[in-house]
């Protein structure tokens, strides 16, 4: 990975309630120049309200935010321009179409007409629109109403972008090209700051990852840092019939039991000394499974561990494979 210095966001002591109801209680942000930060957080978390904040379009009760060196309380105007914002819901114009929309965006941001409709052009290619381009935003698909929304904020040409879930709703394949945007993006310098409620998305863009519950940063780090901080791998062992399931579950502690699936969770360490401990164990009952897999921890595992609110978590639309369940 390059080495950054430099922070594109820098947030300390973040404290915003509504009315009685403290939202957040205190947060720190820093995101380096050129990497993607995601922060997750069960539904209800904060994460709007946080990216609204560093996006000044809410103030803080407390805290001070600094945006590409410009802190939002004394250079507002220098902070926004630095910055561009997707939200969850699309800003894009149904009735215009997706050259038009960019087009809007272009005058409103003072562009003059011939940069203006080259820029345009350049995003309409990069996100794979120009198909689309003279038809009305009304007749697009959800993915490409999310890419369209993406190529309206980079026309003013931002260093630091706000996502906030890009990708809820997708189908797979719209959520890969979304992620494969992301990355060309973050390669040409731009940083990032997401929102997220899907786990296999921060795992494969974050650089770090910051999990927001109950007001505060339950845990910050590296994807793979985060994934050490928690138990949760164990060796699957699948049975054959409820019997056997039932034998082997009696042959170890702290085990959990699906009786639908016929399938037995041992936690583990991942390691062949451990996983020959356990068939050991199963074979001096003359026990044999009928499968087994190894299960490493994931983001997953270190979401429930520290949130311990993962049904709260869960999408209110169509939740894509990977999604907290
Ligand atoms: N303007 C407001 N007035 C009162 N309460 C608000 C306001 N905005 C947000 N809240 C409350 O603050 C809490 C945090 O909301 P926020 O939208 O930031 O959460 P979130 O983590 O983004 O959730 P989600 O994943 O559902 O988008 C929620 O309980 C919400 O109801």
């Amino acid at each position: 990975m390059t080495d950054h210095s430099k922070a594109a966001i820098t947030a300390s002591g973040l404290r915003k309630a509504f009315g009685d109801h403290v939202v957040l209680d205190g947060i720190d942000v820093t995101v380096e120049e050129g990497t993607v930060y995601a922060m997750l957080g069960p539904n209800g978390a904060g994460k709007t309200t946080t990216v609204n904040i560093l996006t000044t379009l809410l103030t803080a009760d407390a805290g001070s935010v600094v945006i590409a060196g410009h802190d939002v309380a004394s250079a507002g105007d220098a902070a926004r321009a630095a910055i561009g914002v997707t939200g969850q819901f699309s800003a894009v114009d149904n009735l215009l179409t997706g050259r038009e929309n960019l087009q809007l965006i272009a005058d409103f941001r003072h562009l003059g007409k011939k940069e203006g409709r080259e820029r345009g052009q350049r995003l309409l290619d990069q996100f794979d629109l120009v198909d689309s381009a003279t038809k009305p935003v009304s007749t697009y698909s959800q993915g490409m109403r999310r890419r369209l929304d993406l190529a309206m904020t980079l026309v003013g040409n931002p260093r630091v972008i706000f996502l906030d879930e890009p990708t809820t709703g997708l189908d797979p394949r719209s959520r890969h090209s979304m992620w494969q945007l992301i990355r060309e993006l973050t390669a040409s310098g731009v940083t990032i700051f997401l929102t997220t409620q899907y786990l296999d998305e921060a795992d494969e863009l974050a650089d770090r990852v910051a999990v927001l519950d109950g007001g505060r940063i339950v845990a910050e780090g590296t994807p793979d840092a985060l994934k050490q901080r928690v138990p949760g791998g164990h060796v699957q062992l699948q049975f054959a019939d409820a019997a056997a399931l039932a034998r082997a579950a009696a042959c170890f502690d702290g085990v959990t039991s699906d009786e639908e699936a016929l399938t037995l969770s041992v936690p583990s360490d991942g390691s062949p000394g451990e996983l020959r401990t356990v068939l050991d164990r199963l074979g001096r009952d003359g026990i044999e499974p009928s499968g087994l897999s190894m299960h490493s921890p994931d983001l997953d595992d270190v979401f429930f561990a520290l949130t311990g609110n993962g049904e709260a978590a869960s999408p209110t639309t169509d939740s894509p494979e990977g999604a907290v369940r």
